[in-house]
């Protein structure tokens, strides 16, 4: 299982601190939140705050879109250095194009689903995903409580992806702890995302925890 550690808990005021630190961790993934004010009630990161942070880490870089009009944002996003773009399923009447565009760029295309959204309306994109983030809390904020029932919706969308043979990954965002993941990981997720539980601690050893809870 990958580990993706999203900065929107680390220390802002020393940032490069912290990303040297997830470098020498065993996490894949670096998770990085956009949230625009709009979509989501809170604001976060731009497109140079990537292309900064490009320059610092060798990680893969998951960029979760939580913006209205994802599609005046990806080639941005792109350009600055991401490696995943995940959009939400309820940000766009016109996901399917987006994540066409996505792939033309030469990106991973995640499709992202918030907790309310059943797994049935995004049947018809699984096929052209690299990804589909199954959101375990409602968007906007770090260190919310994990939404058990969401457990039942990644069995299913593991159930789908055997079924029809699909290569997506299946990611997971959102109160991701020693516990939880446990029961992601049983679920059929592929990728944890964790920002309070791993930057609450020492950065290294919380991910070496989580990775140590889910080889048990
Ligand atoms: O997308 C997000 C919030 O919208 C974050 O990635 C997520 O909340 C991670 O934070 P935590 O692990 O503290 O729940
Ligand atoms: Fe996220």
């Amino acid at each position: 299982m990958i580990i993706a550690p999203s900065i929107l808990s680390a220390n802002i005021n020393n940032l490069e601190e912290d990303i040297q630190k997830i470098e020498k961790s065993e996490a894949q993934y670096l998770h990085i939140d956009i949230m625009d004010g709009h979509f989501v009630p809170n604001l976060s990161f731009g497109p140079n705050i990537v292309q900064s942070l490009r320059k610092i880490s060798t990680k893969v870089f998951d960029v979760h879109l939580m913006v209205e009009n994802p599609d005046e944002w990806i080639e941005k996003f792109a350009t600055a250095g991401a490696d995943v773009i995940g959009v939400h399923y309820e940000s766009s009447p016109h996901i399917y194009r987006t994540l066409t565009e996505i792939k033309k760029l030469g990106k991973q295309a995640e499709i992202v689903i918030n907790p309310a959204t059943p797994i049935g309306v995004i049947e018809e994109v699984l096929p052209i995903v690299d990804q589909v983030l199954v959101m375990t809390v409602n968007p906007g904020f770090g260190g919310q409580a994990f939404i058990e029932n969401m457990l039942d919706k990644i069995a299913k969308l593991d159930d789908m992806k055997k079924k029809f043979g699909y290569q997506f990954k299946i990611e997971v965002d959102g109160g991701i702890n020693e516990k939880t993941i446990q029961k992601c990981k049983k679920s059929g997720a592929n990728i944890a995302v964790a920002g309070s539980y791993i930057f609450a601690g020492d950065i290294e050893d919380r991910v070496k925890k989580l990775n140590d809870v889910i080889e048990d």
